[in-house]
């Protein structure tokens, strides 16, 4: 009988991780990815993960996800210390309270719009709620679209499949890495307004890490790293606020590699 995850936290936070680190091989060519991170996602928001190239986005999302396990600290998600979960039972959590998103769609060609967003359902065993089903591709404004296979679909509407995919499990938090890399400006917006939607609309906890600062707007916070640290954070981001941010982190950066010859945290 398979082992139910643990219940849902309610002290407001979906996600928390503490003195994470992550190291890729050892001796001298080691990298750290991740050095030390303390941070709370809060449940029902919408949070942007941003930074320079190679610091840390990625491999914070995945740790967080559970894709990737930890060098060092913790991650919670809900109430479950993704740490203590032996691996049947963290491959229940992402499959029963994770949903993802990524950038390239990962849909299955050969089932339709409606096989590939149900398919988590189904490799759990359990059938779709017909009336969540209609809402979540309502939403995703599918509906006329259905019976159509992935590549009969733009990439726009593949990877609002995707979205609608993640969110038909109702999982506690969905975790998107570059969902708009894909896209032209247009689609990138329809898919941002929908993640923003499932926020406001179905109490969603959303963490998507973006290089757009225009997707980053539609957050209720970003989060910025820099070689594999927390710097800092903003809420209410604007597209301007998020550009000065990351300008400010390049300085920091240049600064640090300045002084020590390195870039810190390598
Ligand atoms: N599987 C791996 N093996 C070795 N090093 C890795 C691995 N994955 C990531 N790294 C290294 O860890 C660091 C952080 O990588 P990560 O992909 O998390 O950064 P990122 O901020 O997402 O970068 P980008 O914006 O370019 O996608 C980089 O120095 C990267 O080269």
């Amino acid at each position: 009988m398979p082992v139910p995850p643990p219940a849902r936290a309610t002290d407001g936070v979906a996600v928390a991780a503490r003195g994470l680190s992550k190291r890729y091989g050892d001796g001298p060519s080691a990298v750290v990815a991740l050095d030390g991170v303390d941070l709370d996602f809060a449940a029902g928001r919408f949070t942007a993960i941003m930074g320079p190239s190679g610091s840390g986005k990625s491999t914070l999302l995945h740790c967080l996800a559970g894709l990737d396990r930890l060098s060092a600290g913790t991650v919670r998600i809900g109430d479950a210390d993704l740490g203590r979960l032996d691996d049947r039972r963290l491959t229940l959590l992402r499959r029963d309270r994770v949903g993802f998103v990524f950038q390239k769609f990962n849909l299955l060609p050969a089932l339709t719009a409606e096989e590939n967003i149900v398919l988590p359902l189904a490799i759990a065993g359990r059938r779709p709620d017909p009336g969540w089903l209609r809402q979540v591709v309502a939403a995703v404004g599918l509906t006329d679209r259905l019976r159509h296979r992935p590549a009969e679909l733009s990439g726009g509407q593949q990877q609002r499949v995707a979205v609608a995919r993640a969110l038909v499990t109702r999982p506690w938090v969905v975790f998107a890495d570059e969902p708009t890399g894909n896209l032209d400006s247009r689609s990138g917006a329809e898919v941002l307004r929908l993640l923003r939607e499932a926020v406001n609309t179905l109490d969603q906890t959303v963490i998507m890490v973006t290089h757009d600062p225009v997707a980053a707007g539609h957050a209720d916070r970003v989060v910025l790293l820099a070689d594999g640290r927390f710097v800092r954070d903003l809420t209410a981001p604007t597209t301007e606020r998020v550009l000065d941010a990351l300008a400010g982190l390049d300085l920091v950066a240049a600064g640090g590699r300045d002084r020590a010859g390195t870039a810190p945290g390598r």
